[in-house]
């Protein structure tokens, strides 16, 4: 793990970046929310530029494109709305792409009703508090704080934690203004990708993997292309992390993104 602020740009450093693709084909894995897209108020109005779309659009023509989100799976799919991609929601447990590409982790079936008892319970508990959104997405459930005022955030975590001590199967994640509750299993963004290099069999010498992510969930991301891809975190404010270049904010994202896009051939 390194400090997020002193990595080198990865805009700056775009040659250096080029040098280790080398020959190989990216394999591109994308977090959405602060990263495609700049973190706003409300989920809904996180909208993707027409720009990053075209990119995104024109980047999945020539290699695989997949995103990797906290994001219901079908949410996310509706907010990039480009089929040529593979969308991973529910932090992985969710997957769907083009080819009759599926994926439900099984075991986080078995989860299916406590977050439906916890929805329900957080959604009666936090109710009264002003600003507080329950998102539920099919294999969690994020508490937005964003819009509660200061002094009512404790009150918001406090519930929250109450409602986990009453939920064996279900564990606690952190994100930028959201707690979460997930599966208590051992699958997550990291383990996604990996399972994504498999299937799509991008596994070989050919293929490098570049992943794009801002957040904490996004670290075990970040630490499974470590060794033998590229890991870039965007807005790198006061963190460790395992990706080794930076990116300013999600605008910068696309402007890397468009240029990795003109160094692939057609
Ligand atoms: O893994 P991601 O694609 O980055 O998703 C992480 C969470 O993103 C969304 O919440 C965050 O973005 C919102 C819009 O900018 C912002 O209002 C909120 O405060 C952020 O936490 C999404 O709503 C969550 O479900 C995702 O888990």
């Amino acid at each position: 793990m390194r400090k997020a602020e002193k990595l080198p740009d990865a805009i700056q450093n775009i040659e250096e970046i080029f040098k280790q693709i080398g020959s190989k084909q990216p394999a591109l894995f994308l977090d959405y929310d602060g990263t495609s897209t700049p973190i706003v108020p409300n989920p809904e109005d996180a909208i993707l530029s027409v720009q990053a779309k075209k990119i995104l659009k024109q980047l999945s023509q020539k290699i695989n494109v997949s995103m990797i989100s906290g994001r219901d799976r079908e949410d996310v799919a509706a907010m990039v709305d480009l089929n040529s991609l593979i969308y991973a929601g529910s932090h992985g447990f969710d997957i769907s792409g083009p080819n009759g590409l599926e994926m439900q982790y099984q075991s986080g079936m078995k989860a299916l009703p406590d977050l439906d008892e916890a929805e329900k319970n957080l959604t009666k508990k936090l109710k009264n508090i002003k600003g507080c959104k329950v998102e539920r997405k099919k294999f969690a459930i994020a508490v937005h704080f964003r819009n509660v005022d200061e002094q009512e955030v404790g009150l918001v975590k406090n519930r929250v934690e109450e409602e986990l001590k009453n939920q064996d199967r279900l564990k606690k994640g952190t994100g930028k203004k959201i707690i979460e509750l997930k599966p208590d299993l051992d699958w997550h963004k990291g383990k996604a990708l990996t399972w994504l290099m498999k299937k799509l069999d991008l596994n070989g010498a050919q293929y490098i993997p570049i992943f794009i992510g801002d957040d904490v969930t996004d670290e075990d991301a970040q630490k499974v292309v470590e060794e033998n891809g590229i890991g870039i975190i965007v807005d790198p404010i006061d963190s460790e992390t395992s990706a080794t270049y930076k990116l300013k904010d999600p605008e910068e994202t696309i402007r890397f993104l468009a240029k990795l896009n003109d160094r692939l051939k057609a």
